[in-house]
């Protein structure tokens, strides 16, 4: 079954939608970048006052792909006691070398998801590096929210060889990337573990803007409405 992810950025946000039972509370602050990062003292408050129940994930920031960035952050943003933490691969750098190192973490115990972003059109054959590596799972956004939606940028067909891939290896998939409540019907039938929404939360969709609680509504009841 597909459940959803919905990215907030304060305690206050993550009450919100963990009130409404949503399955993944997913940490960012989106004013800073298509994952960027909230303050790590804040991240630890947010872990401190959810239920131990709530699955909660948080990203480390929109970092070049350098080991010596993305390591210590991953320790940090882990050592707050989320469930997951989100890495986005973004063009450039060394990503081999940021697997590696990251192999280390996961071995350690650190449940690590690599967020590809289908606006930068990435080289699927990660994915295989990633599941050796020991990542739980891989999710599909876009970086540049100016670009159209992630149903905008790939075909159905192509969506479903991406979760088909992930799920081969027995990792998580998720699909995300301005997402709105018309995409779920398209997007549920492809089985991803989950679907991750935050513009679609907010008021006038605009996600630097508060979450809003009645958009919350909408789209739960439209899923809902699906029966999937
Ligand atoms: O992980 C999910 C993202 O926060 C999606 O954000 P978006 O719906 O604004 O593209």
């Amino acid at each position: 079954m597909t459940g959803m992810l919905a990215s907030v950025n304060s305690l206050a946000e993550a009450l919100l939608v963990e009130a409404a039972a949503v399955d993944i509370i997913d940490l960012k602050q989106p004013a800073r970048g298509a994952l960027g990062a909230l303050d790590i003292a804040v991240v630890a408050e947010i872990v401190r006052h959810l239920q131990p129940a709530s699955c909660v994930s948080a990203t480390i920031g929109d970092l070049p792909m350098q080991p010596e960035l993305i390591l210590p952050a991953v320790q940090a943003m882990a050592a707050t006691g989320v469930n997951y933490v989100k890495i986005g691969f973004f063009p450039g750098g060394d990503w081999l070398a940021c697997i590696d190192g990251l192999q280390v973490l996961a071995a350690q115990g650190v449940a690590l998801v690599a967020v590809l972003f289908a606006d930068t059109h990435p080289d699927m054959a990660i994915i295989d590096a990633l599941y050796k590596a020991g990542f739980r799972g891989v999710m599909l956004d876009t970086a540049d929210k100016q670009l159209g939606s992630l149903t905008q940028l790939m075909a159905l067909d192509e969506l479903q060889t991406f979760v088909d891939r992930v799920a081969s290896l027995g990792l998580l998939s998720g699909l995300a990337g301005s997402l709105r409540a018309e995409d779920v019907a398209r997007l549920l039938p492809l089985g991803a573990d989950y679907l991750g929404f935050r513009g679609a939360l907010c008021l006038q969709h605009s996600r630097t803007a508060q979450l809003d609680v009645m958009q919350i509504s909408i789209l739960r009841e439209h899923w809902q409405a699906l029966a999937y």
